[in-house]
Parts: structure tokens; C-alpha cells; sequence
């Protein structure tokens, strides 16, 4: 009988997504696309152009071109667009759920109505799970380099307008802008039932850590990594279970670490933190969930019941419904059987 070696497509489980910014996922040959059909002028003369600025030195470089790209999306259409070429890649990936932030300031910022961005990706959404496989939650994820006071009104509008928003994130340029910065916020996030995760220890310090959980109250970290640098802090999250969404490629196209060979993911599972893999932004660092898998695999050969514990912690840490819990692990469990044997 043939045998086969392990293919990029059993490298990677079925996932929950749980750190994934829709905006990240807009694709240069997308770019060009919603250029013309805007009328947009971009700065580039071809993809290439484009392409030879994904080079980041740090999470600040990557935001410039990031937000610079976003002028492309102008209507509900573009939005549901975007969303919808990142559900149909991610599920040919594994994601059976995900939890998608938007970045609403981005958009009101540059004149584009908040019904407009949110009704283009929650639009898509809403047919995700019927036409892909993949369950969905949207999540409103607030700038941190801008005010508390823009940030809460935003949130007021998006309440006022009932809008399918699950919790609220923090996310942009994080050193300088601590957690702290924003306790009001989420207040009245937590006033108003949603749910509630912030990014920190990306670059920020461990001490951004303590204060998302210790001042917001976050349900989640997104990244976290530099949790590592304090083992009290360790021990804590290891002993309240606090899921961390790590970011291994975003990591190392950010310069947040040196290699993939140098990720503390693996360091990280072997301590005992609910650790999950994720994309962030799939377009500009090189790869979706499957990819991460497939690459962390290669370099720290990661067997399939450590595959399967990331898997079933990204379902165990989603917001998603016990009953869809329950049969996403079911799919990790029979997964691990299979790539097992
Ligand atoms: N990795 C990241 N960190 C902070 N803000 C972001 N916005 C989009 N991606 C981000
Ligand atoms: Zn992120």
C-alpha cells in the first residue's frame, strides 16, 4: 500500500478562529479589485508595488499599510465581499467557527457610515454557517491609540442601531496605550451583555496583561506571548484557564519574535495556558490557520494530540452555543483518532 507523509491539509484540525480582523484579510489582487470598481486612485502601479511593502519592522508599520489599504472599502457590498472570500478560504482551511472583529472607528473615521461597514460584514455572516460550514460572531474591536471618548460613542451608535455584535475587542497600537485607558468602555460593554477581549502582551509588557483582566474584565487575551516574561502571571492564567489567542506567523512578521523556531507556542502548551492558534491578518502575514499549523508543524513538530488540544481550546474558549460546542469537539476528537493512527 502507498503510504503517504502527513499533508498540509491533516496538519490542521477543525478550529475555532478566534483572533481574525476582517480588515486583515483584504488581498492585494482584492485591493486592486474594489480599487477599480470604486474608482479609487491607489497609490501602486501594479501588485508588486504592493506587495514589496509587506516588509514590517513592527506592529506600527504593519497598521500604516493596513489602514492605508482599507480605503478601497467603500460600500456594504465591499464589505460583504471581503467577508465572504475570507469564509470560503477559511473553511477550505478547517475554521467551522469564528469570531471576526471589525475595526469601526477605521471606517466612520474616513467617512464611511457605521451601518455601511457593519451591515456588509454581518450581511455575509449571516450565511455563513449554511454556505460554508462556519459558524460566526462579530466582534467590535476599539483603536486604543484614539480616545476612550470616540471609542464609547462608537459603541453607543453601534448599540443604538441593535447592531449583531457579540462583544467588544481592543486592538491598534498597543505601547503607550494601556488597558487602562479604557475601564469606562467597558463598563458599559459589560452594562450592555456583550462580551469582552482585548489584545495585549503583543508588544506591550505583561503588566498590560493584569490590567485587561485585573481593569476590563477580558474573557480572553488576544496574543499574550509576553505573559512568558512573568512566571507569577503564568501561573495565574494557567490556574484560571484565561484562553490566550496566539498569532505564531503575525508574531514573526511583526518582529514580536525572531523565528517561528523561537515561538513560545510550544513553551507555552507545555506550561498549561489555554493556548489556540490563529490567522490575525492573513493577508499581510504570509498564511491562515491551516497555514500556521502547517508551518509550526514543520518547525516544532508538534504532535497531533498537542494539534488537537490547540483545536479543542479554541473551541472550549469561543462564545459560540454549547450545543455547537459540543459537536465542534466531537470534530476535533475524531480528527485526533484519524491523524493518530
Ligand atoms: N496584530 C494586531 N495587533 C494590534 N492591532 C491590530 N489590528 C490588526 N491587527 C492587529
Ligand atoms: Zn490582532
Amino acid at each position: 500500500m502507498e503510504t503517504f507523509g502527513e499533508s498540509t491539509a491533516t496538519a490542521a484540525p477543525p478550529v475555532a478562529e478566534l483572533h481574525l480582523h476582517i480588515e486583515g484579510t483584504l488581498q492585494p489582487e482584492l485591493i486592486f479589485a474594489l480599487a477599480e470598481r470604486n474608482g479609487i486612485q491607489l497609490p501602486y502601479a501594479d501588485l508588486d508595488e504592493l506587495r514589496a511593502l509587506y516588509e514590517f519592522t513592527d506592529l506600527q508599520s504593519f497598521l500604516n499599510l493596513y489602514y492605508a489599504n482599507m480605503a478601497v472599502l467603500q460600500t456594504e457590498q465591499d464589505f460583504a465581499d471581503l467577508t465572504r472570500a475570507y469564509l470560503a478560504r477559511a473553511a477550505a482551511g478547517g475554521v467551522r467557527h469564528v469570531e471576526v472583529m471589525m475595526d469601526p472607528q477605521a471606517h466612520v473615521s474616513r467617512g464611511i457610515a457605521l451601518e455601511t461597514c457593519v451591515n456588509g460584514v454581518a450581511s455575509a455572516l449571516t450565511t455563513s454557517e449554511e454556505e460554508f460550514g462556519v459558524s460566526s460572531l462579530l466582534i467590535a474591536a476599539f483603536l486604543r491609540d484614539m480616545s476612550e471618548e470616540s471609542a464609547l460613542d462608537v459603541l453607543e451608535q453601534l448599540l443604538a442601531m441593535d447592531a449583531p455584535i457579540a462583544g467588544i475587542g481592543l486592538d491598534s497600537a498597543e505601547v503607550g496605550n494601556p488597558p487602562s485607558k479604557f475601564e469606562r468602555l467597558y463598563r458599559r460593554a459589560e452594562e450592555a451583555g456583550l462580551h469582552r477581549i482585548a489584545h495585549a502582551g503583543e508588544e506591550g509588557p505583561a503588566s498590560y496583561v493584569y490590567e485587561a483582566l485585573d481593569l476590563l474584565g477580558v474573557e480572553r487575551i488576544d496574543h499574550g506571548i509576553r505573559c512568558m516574561e512573568d512566571s507569577v502571571l503564568v501561573d495565574r492564567l494557567v490556574a484560571e484557564q484565561i484562553p490566550l489567542t496566539v498569532c505564531p506567523l503575525s508574531n514573526v512578521r511583526l518582529r514580536a519574535v525572531d523565528t517561528l523556531a523561537d515561538h513560545p507556542l510550544p513553551a507555552m502548551l507545555a506550561a498549561g495556558l489555554n493556548v489556540s492558534v490563529n490567522s490575525d491578518d492573513p493577508a499581510y502575514f504570509g498564511g491562515y490557520v491551516d497555514d500556521n499549523f502547517a508551518q509550526l508543524v514543520a518547525v516544532h513538530e508538534l504532535s497531533a494530540r498537542d494539534r488537537a488540544r490547540l483545536a479543542s481550546n479554541s473551541v472550549r474558549s469561543s462564545f459560540a452555543g454549547e450545543a455547537r460546542k459540543a459537536e465542534l469537539l466531537a470534530e476535533v476528537a475524531e480528527w485526533e483518532k484519524a491523524a493518530g493512527a
